[in-house]
């Protein structure tokens, strides 16, 4: 098997991973790695368990993609993440619900939970609102994920960045978790205690390390 076949499965994999765990809303949301000089992507409007290796795209740096294919439509804020920030390496977008949520009340999470720092920083910030497929979205999102590993897109959904495709959808998962308990706080307590920028420097020492391992230190895209 060549390695883009097999990165394309790694992402199908991702993807029906992401549904399983409650993460995303029939063809909503999309997924992507970075390859040779540019990334592999889902496909435009098709539903994951109908996927296979051959419709995953390839989209090089300038934005040109394999004839008789059609990419995400957000392809544009997928390489907007991988200019931005060059030690990440895949890229997970869902609607998932208690993300959107919060998204859509224009907040960002902050750190109500050390588990915040699995984005890198204090918070997941809420980028403005734009047209889905659009250049204004991707110099949005370009803005954000310069921030943190994980953003919420105003009245759309979220996106995580990690070093592979593993760590991306973990992130996610962790990101919708703390969005549950924010709109559950937000709807009982005035002020929603949390914590300082000094314990989560503490955390995110602690998380360089934390959970490495031996095949992610060699290949990124694991
Ligand atoms: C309308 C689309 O669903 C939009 O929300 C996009 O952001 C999305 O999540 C899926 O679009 P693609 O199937 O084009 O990746
Ligand atoms: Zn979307």
């Amino acid at each position: 098997m060549s390695n883009r076949t097999a990165l394309s499965r790694k992402i199908i994999d991702t993807c029906l991973e992401m549904t399983r765990l409650g993460l995303n809303q029939g063809t909503a949301g999309n997924i992507s790695v970075r390859y040779e000089n540019g990334m592999l992507i889902t496909p435009s409007g098709m539903p994951y368990e109908k996927m296979t290796e051959d419709d995953i795209v390839y989209v090089d740096n300038d934005g040109n993609f394999e004839a008789g294919k059609i990419p995400s439509s957000e392809w544009q804020f997928h390489q907007a993440v991988y200019q931005t920030r060059p030690e990440l390496n895949a890229v997970v977008h869902n609607h998932a619900i208690n993300c959107t949520g919060v998204a859509i009340l224009n907040k960002p999470i902050p750190a109500i939970h050390y588990m915040i720092a699995v984005t890198g920083t204090n918070q997941v910030p809420c980028v403005p609102y734009a047209t889905f497929g659009t250049w204004q979205l991707a110099e949005y999102v370009k803005k954000g994920i310069a921030q943190s590993k994980a953003i919420l897109l105003q009245h759309h959904g979220m996106i995580a960045a990690e070093a592979n495709l593993e760590k991306a959808l973990w992130v996610a998962h962790e990101v919708e978790v703390l969005a549950t308990l924010y709109l559950k706080l937000l709807a009982t307590t005035p002020n929603v205690p949390v914590l300082s920028d000094e314990e989560i420097e503490v955390v995110l020492g602690k998380f360089s390390t934390y959970g490495l391992r031996v095949e992610e230190k060699h290949c990124p895209c694991s």
